[in-house]
């Protein structure tokens, strides 16, 4: 399948220009041939955490509506990224999943919040895993700080995903810590790891990097320290074959994990 990875320069608090640029990628994406196109984390308002009462995507409408109509006029599977919503006054870091039909598959409100850019201040954290599936593929999707949680990942791969979309806005000083992870987390799991950051022009604060990691852990290709939109070719058939060579899968004993591991 075709992935277009959307490495956006998302504008601090500018919620307007976000949606204009964004679909703008989709748009592109879908003409140059993707099938699934990602976007990057709160790509709707940055990490703009004070302005949320103002900004934040009330109940996530405008949000979802966007999506589910350029998914079916495109037809095209959208991994939203995510937006900072509201749900009766509380705020959250939101993705959506819309398959090409416009059909919204699933919500997922990040789970773990970080706190080095206080987002445990101003947002609740969500308690639902993000599992889907895109035609026949079996898929899950975390927000950036989450693949610092392997068990969280693994959680999404023992129930059957073979690809895992991550979207960031991870920043320029620990680029190195979300490459080793990203590709640690491929590995591990045996999996697909399609993972996208954004980039910041103004403030050097965010170089991109993004990711498309196959379940051996070869990179297939990372992006460049621009906005940039990549289409990649990906065999997910890969995912079979390689737990096939080394059966990590069978070979698990979760029965010595106990409390750290929950089957
Ligand atoms: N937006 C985030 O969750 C950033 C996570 C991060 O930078 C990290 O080091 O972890």
């Amino acid at each position: 399948m075709k992935i277009g990875c959307i490495q956006l320069n998302v504008r601090f608090g500018k919620v307007e220009e976000n949606y204009e640029r964004a679909e703008h990628f989709i748009r592109e994406a879908a003409s140059k041939g993707a099938e699934i196109v990602v976007l990057p984390e709160l790509w709707n308002t940055g990490f703009a955490l004070e302005k949320l009462p103002e900004i934040a995507d009330k109940e996530g409408e405008r949000t979802k509506e966007f999506l589910q109509k350029l998914a079916s006029e495109l037809g095209i599977h959208i991994v939203g990224g995510s937006v900072a919503t509201e749900h009766d006054g509380k705020f959250y870091n939101t993705m959506y999943i819309v398959n090409k039909e416009g059909e919204l598959l699933s919500e997922y409100n990040k789970v773990h919040l970080f706190r080095l850019m206080d987002e445990e201040k101003f947002l609740h954290a969500g308690d639902q895993m993000n599992r889907f599936k895109f035609e026949d593929v079996e898929a899950g999707a975390v927000i950036c700080y989450d693949i610092r949680f392997p068990e969280w990942l693994r959680a999404h791969a023992l129930d059957g995903a073979k690809v895992l979309f991550v979207s960031a806005q991870w920043p320029t000083p620990r680029i190195d810590h979300w490459k080793t992870l990203l590709q640690a987390r491929a590995i591990e799991n045996q999996c697909f790891i399609v993972a996208v950051n954004r980039i910041s022009k103004k403030v050097e604060n965010f170089n991109g990097q993004s990711m498309i990691i196959e379940p051996w852990g070869e990179v297939l290709w990372t992006g460049a320290e621009d906005e940039e939109l990549a289409i990649i070719d990906v065999d997910f058939s890969k995912v079979d074959e390689v737990r096939t060579r080394i059966p990590v899968y069978d070979d698990r004993r979760p029965s010595l994990y106990a409390g750290v591991v929950e089957e």
